[in-house]
């Protein structure tokens, strides 16, 4: 095989079906976000950020970087190994004794990257539970549908967020068969929330652990921040939840966050856990740091809603299809890929705009769009230039003729 010319025909497929991904090259400054510099054929301008899932600003926040700052200087830049073999820092305990109080739950875990928490959580019980079947949402994040794979047990997939539906797969097996029922709080690219109460009470009928991915809603929904669980008052009923260090906390890094004989299980049998460097000491102290911030703020949420549903509001009262989201997360439809990165390479090259196109196999084919995340920290000035920015843009490319039955009219 000339493996050269395989690999260039592959990208050159991409390419033609306007799938190839070209990211923006971003300095974000200290600060300064959602402000960034963004380097382009060898010149430097000043963009602002639209699309960043720092939801609050809290990867620049003076608190964290302190916090950062202290640990490197008193354990420098590595973890020195996996956490069984001599990687475990003290942040790192101090972390998951904060993860497990915020979450409500006796015991957390750590992980690299929420990615990796999913892939390996699902997958080891998956693969080690015998005889489990585990339920997924069919929207699910890939990196659940990664461990579930991965695990090889069986598996049904339901209708996204349809209890009913999750009902009538549980119903065909008998009350004693292990099962697990994997779901997100926050779905990212149309932003609608599931009914966890729901899900749970099926669940519960049939015995059946919950895994809840709150990676969209950490720091951002529930009086604590903990996220969609804990704004349900249904933290109780999560077996399992799952979030993130890398979006509203502003890190990086992943988390379980259960009981303590299951986190200890986890621990105990996942290869992902066992076989993989820790996180760096001060990447621990600065999502401590953030977390214990956004614990005691609860005001910084409030803003922050109040940033969405006006993004929303101006943008469908110029004619822009926003889908009927119910979360902090603005998606505009486009429908189709060439035209998406068109629209958004048009509002980075001559309006300072910065919002990457999403296309698939994130999102379905014909369903292309613009995913804006408004945080605390875009102002009003900034909010009336994206807006206008929008509308000029979508004459210029005539956008308006194109029929998007799901989005919201601005009447409505
Ligand atoms: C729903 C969901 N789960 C998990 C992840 C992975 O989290 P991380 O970025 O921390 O690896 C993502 C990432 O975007 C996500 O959207």
């Amino acid at each position: 095989m000339d493996y050269e010319h395989y690999f260039t025909k592959r990208i050159s497929d991409l390419k033609s079906e306007g799938r190839y991904r070209v990211f923006a090259d971003l300095e974000r400054q200290k600060g300064r976000f959602p402000i960034a510099l963004n380097y382009r054929d060898g010149e430097v301008r000043e963009v602002v950020v639209w699309c960043s899932n720092d939801y609050l600003g809290m990867g620049q926040h003076p608190e964290v970087i302190a916090a950062a700052h202290e640990a490197l200087e008193r354990c420098g830049a590595g973890a020195g190994g996996t956490r069984n073999i001599s990687g475990t820092n003290h942040y790192h305990v101090l972390l998951e004794e904060e993860l497990a109080a915020f979450n409500a739950k006796e015991s957390a875990l750590l992980f690299t990257s929420g990615y990796v928490a999913n892939q390996t959580t699902l997958s080891t019980l998956g693969a080690t539970i015998p005889g489990c079947v585990v339920f997924s949402d069919e929207l699910n994040h890939n990196s659940m549908i990664e461990g579930i794979r991965h695990g090889r047990s069986a598996k049904q997939v339901f209708r996204h967020n349809d209890p009913e539906h999750l009902e009538q797969l549980l119903s065909a097996y008998p009350k004693e068969t292990p099962k697990l029922v994997a779901f997100e709080s926050v779905y990212s690219m149309d932003g609608d929330i599931a009914p966890i109460a729901e899900i749970c009470d099926v669940a519960e009928a049939h015995n059946a652990m919950t895994y809840l991915d709150e990676v969209h809603a950490v720091g951002m929904y529930g009086e604590q921040g903990s996220g969609v669980a804990e704004r349900d008052g249904v933290r109780d009923r999560i077996t399992i939840i799952q979030g993130t260090l890398a979006k509203a906390l502003g890190v990086v890094g992943g988390y379980i966050a259960a009981s303590a004989s299951c986190v200890d299980y986890v621990r105990s049998f996942g290869p992902g856990f066992i076989f993989s460097s820790s996180m760096p000491p001060a990447t621990a102290a600065a999502a401590l740091a953030s977390i214990r911030f956004l614990r005691a703020h609860p005001e910084i949420r409030d803003r922050h809603q109040e940033r969405a549903a006006t993004a929303k509001r101006l943008l469908a009262e110029r004619g822009i299809p926003v889908l009927p989201s119910v979360s902090h997360i603005v998606p505009v439809m486009v429908g189709n890929a060439a035209l998406c990165k068109q629209a958004s390479d048009l509002l980075l090259d001559e309006y300072g705009i910065y919002v990457q196109p999403i296309n698939y196999p994130t999102v379905p084919v014909g369903t292309e769009r613009l995913r804006i995340t408004p945080t605390p920290l875009h102002d009003d000035a900034m909010m009336a230039h994206l807006v206008e920015s929008f509308s000029a843009v979508w004459d210029r490319l005539d956008l308006h003729k194109a029929h998007h039955p799901k989005a919201v009219k601005a009447a409505e």
